[in-house]
C-alpha cells in the first residue's frame, strides 16, 4: 500500500487519517478538503472575552466501545488536559425535560422515577417495562422506531419519549427512521433476548472490544455522562489536523474540491479544480450525495444507492442572555412532534458547561435547534422577559442523515458493489453506521484496519 487518498476532511476523514498514520504500510496520505477548515459539523465559535458557542455537536458520550475509543485518541493527542467532563451525579446528566402542554417535564429517571405516574405519562413507566417481556418478537427484518417501541412499550412512550428522543439525536421522525440502523441495541436486544428488558440485564450481543487507556478508564472511574474541551469540540479536529501535519506523511488540502473520480490500472484518478493527483486507495469520507456526484457513470448502481440516503437541514440558533435566566436546570428540552412541528429543543449550554461562559459576569448560553430559522427568539419556551444580548444563527444544510427501515440492506449492497468490482473504495462517515462523533470515529478506525489487516478488533460476547 503506498498512497490513500482520504476524500473530506471532517472528523470522519481526519480520523482515518489518523490512524492510516499509524501504519508503516502507508507511505502517503492525501486529505482533500473542499471548505476552508477541516473539522465539519465540529464548529465552535470563540469570543476573545472567553465564550465558546459550538453550531454542532456540544457534548460527545464518553460511554462503551466507541466512548473510549475517542478517548484514547484524544489521550494520545495530548488533549486530556483540556477535558470538561461532565459527571452523571450533575444537575445537566439527571435532568432532561419535554415541553408539552405548554410546560416543560423532566423524564422519569431513576427507580423512583420508573415506579410513580409522572406526567405527561399516564400510568409508571415500570408497568410498560414489566409487561415488555411478555411481547412475542417481531417478524420483520427492519421497522420504524415508532412502530417497534409501540408494539414493545406502548404508543405512549412512543409517541412522547422516542418521539422527542429521535429529534434530539437525528432531528428525524421515529415515524420515518429504522429501528434497526438507528437503534441497533434494541433491535438486537429483541433478536437475541426476545426483550428490551432482558437485553438490557443480560446484554444484547457482540461488541468491539476497545481497551480503555487512562483517559477512558478516569471517564469510567469518576462516572462522565459527556465531555466537551476548554476550546470547544473544534480543538479536536483542529489537534488531529496538527498531528498529521507532524507525522511528514501527511498532505492536507484545503480549498480542494474533489469533482470526479475514475478508476484506473493502479488504483484511482481524482480530479481537482486545479489538477489531478493519483492514489492506490480511496477512503470517502463525504456525505453520501457528495460521493455520488463524484462517482463516474461506470458506478450507476452505486450512485443510485449512495442518492437514496436523505439529510435534514437544522437551523442552530446559539443565545447568549444577560444574568441567570432558566427557570430549570438540566441538559435542555426536547419537544414532541406533536407539540411543535418546527422546532425540535433547546440546549441550556451553561449548565453542562459553564467554563464555556463569558469570563466577566453571569450570562447563560442556550442553543435553539429547529428546521427552520425564522422567528426563533420567541421559541425558548423558558419564559425569558428579556432579548438575547448576542444571537448567532447557522443554517446546517444537509447536516444529518436519515436511516431509514432498509438502510443496511442498502449500505449492504453498496459494499457488494464495490467488492464485486474490485473498486480500492472504503465508506466512511456518518451516511452509513452511525451518526455520532465517536461512531464516525470508530468506522473511520475499522475502515482503516479492514484495508491494512492489521488488528481487525476483536468480538467479545458482552452477553453474559
Ligand atoms: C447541529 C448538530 C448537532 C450534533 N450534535 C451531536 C452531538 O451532540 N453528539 C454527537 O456525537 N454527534 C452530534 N452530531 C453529529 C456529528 O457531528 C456528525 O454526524 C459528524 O460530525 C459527521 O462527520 P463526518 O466526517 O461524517 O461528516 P462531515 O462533518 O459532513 O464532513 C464531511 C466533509 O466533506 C467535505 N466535502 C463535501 N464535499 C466535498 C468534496 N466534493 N470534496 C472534498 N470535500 C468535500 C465537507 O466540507 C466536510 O468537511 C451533530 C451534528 C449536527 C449537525
Ligand atoms: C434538538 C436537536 C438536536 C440536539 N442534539 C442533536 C440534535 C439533532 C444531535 C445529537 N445529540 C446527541 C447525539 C449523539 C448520540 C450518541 O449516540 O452519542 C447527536 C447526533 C446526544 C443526545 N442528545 C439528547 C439525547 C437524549 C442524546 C442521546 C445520548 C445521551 O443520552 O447523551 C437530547 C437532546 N439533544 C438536543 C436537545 C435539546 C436535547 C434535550 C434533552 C439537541
Amino acid at each position: 500500500m503506498t498512497t490513500v487518498a482520504v476524500l473530506g476532511g471532517g472528523i470522519g476523514g481526519l480520523a482515518a487519517s489518523y490512524y492510516l498514520c499509524k501504519s508503516p504500510q502507508v507511505t502517503k496520505v492525501l486529505v482533500l478538503e473542499s471548505s476552508s477548515r477541516f473539522g465539519g459539523w465540529l464548529w465552535s465559535t470563540r469570543r476573545s472575552d472567553g465564550a465558546v458557542f459550538e453550531h454542532g455537536p456540544r457534548g460527545i458520550r464518553p460511554a462503551g466501545a466507541v466512548g473510549h475509543n475517542t478517548l484514547n485518541m484524544v489521550d494520545d493527542l495530548g488533549l486530556g488536559g483540556d477535558i470538561l467532563p461532565v459527571p452523571s451525579s450533575h444537575v445537566a446528566s439527571q435532568n432532561r425535560y419535554v415541553y408539552m402542554n405548554s410546560r416543560l417535564h423532566r423524564m422519569p429517571s431513576g427507580l423512583s422515577g420508573l415506579l410513580r405516574t409522572v406526567p405527561p405519562f399516564s400510568r409508571p413507566l415500570l408497568l410498560s417495562v414489566a409487561m415488555e417481556m411478555l411481547v412475542k418478537k417481531g417478524a420483520e427484518e427492519d421497522e420504524s422506531v415508532h412502530s417497534f417501541v409501540s408494539r414493545r412499550l406502548g404508543k405512549e412512550l412512543a409517541d412522547i419519549a422516542v418521539d422527542s428522543l429521535c429529534r434530539g439525536v437525528f432531528a428525524g421522525d421515529c415515524r420515518k427512521l429504522s429501528v434497526r440502523s438507528c437503534f441497533p441495541v434494541l433491535y438486537n436486544a429483541e433478536r437475541r433476548r426476545g426483550s428490551l428488558t432482558l437485553g438490557m440485564l443480560l446484554g444484547s450481543g457482540p461488541s468491539p472490544a476497545v481497551p480503555p487507556g487512562p483517559l477512558a478508564q478516569r471517564s469510567v472511574t469518576e462516572s462522565w455522562s459527556q465531555w466537551s474541551l476548554s476550546r470547544g469540540v473544534e480543538s479536536l479536529p483542529e489537534c488531529i489536523a496538527e498531528y498529521l501535519q507532524q507525522s511528514g506523511r501527511v498532505e492536507l488540502h484545503r480549498e480542494a474540491a474533489v469533482q470526479q473520480i475514475s478508476p484506473s490500472a493502479s488504483g484511482w484518478t481524482i480530479r481537482l479544480e486545479d489538477g489531478v493527483v493519483s492514489a492506490d486507495h480511496i477512503i470517502s469520507a463525504l456525505p453520501a450525495k457528495a460521493l455520488a456526484s463524484v462517482l463516474p457513470p461506470s458506478c450507476q448502481p452505486l450512485i443510485q444507492l449512495l442518492q437514496d440516503i436523505s439529510t435534514v437541514t437544522v437551523a442552530v440558533v446559539n443565545l447568549e442572555y444577560e444574568g441567570s435566566i432558566l427557570p430549570v436546570s438540566g441538559f435542555g428540552h426536547l419537544l414532541p412532534s406533536s407539540e411543535d412541528q418546527a422546532l425540535l429543543g433547546v440546549v441550556y449550554d451553561s449548565v453542562p458547561f459553564p467554563q464555556h461562559d463569558r469570563t466577566n459576569g453571569r450570562t447563560t448560553r442556550l442553543t435553539v435547534q429547529e428546521f427552520t430559522a425564522h422567528h426563533y427568539q420567541r421559541h425558548t419556551h423558558l419564559g425569558v422577559p428579556t432579548a438575547p444580548s448576542w444571537s448567532r444563527v447557522t443554517l446546517q444544510r444537509d447536516c444529518i442523515p436519515q436511516y431509514y427501515p432498509g438502510h443496511f440492506r442498502r449500505v449492504e449492497s453498496m459494499r457488494s458493489f464495490i467488492r464485486e468490482n474490485n473498486l480500492s473504495l472504503s465508506l466512511i462517515g456518518s451516511s452509513y453506521d452511525g451518526v455520532s462523533v465517536n461512531d464516525v470515529i470508530f468506522n473511520g478506525r475499522t475502515a482503516v484496519e479492514q484495508l491494512l489487516g492489521t488488528g481487525v478488533l476483536e468480538r467479545v460476547n458482552t452477553g453474559t
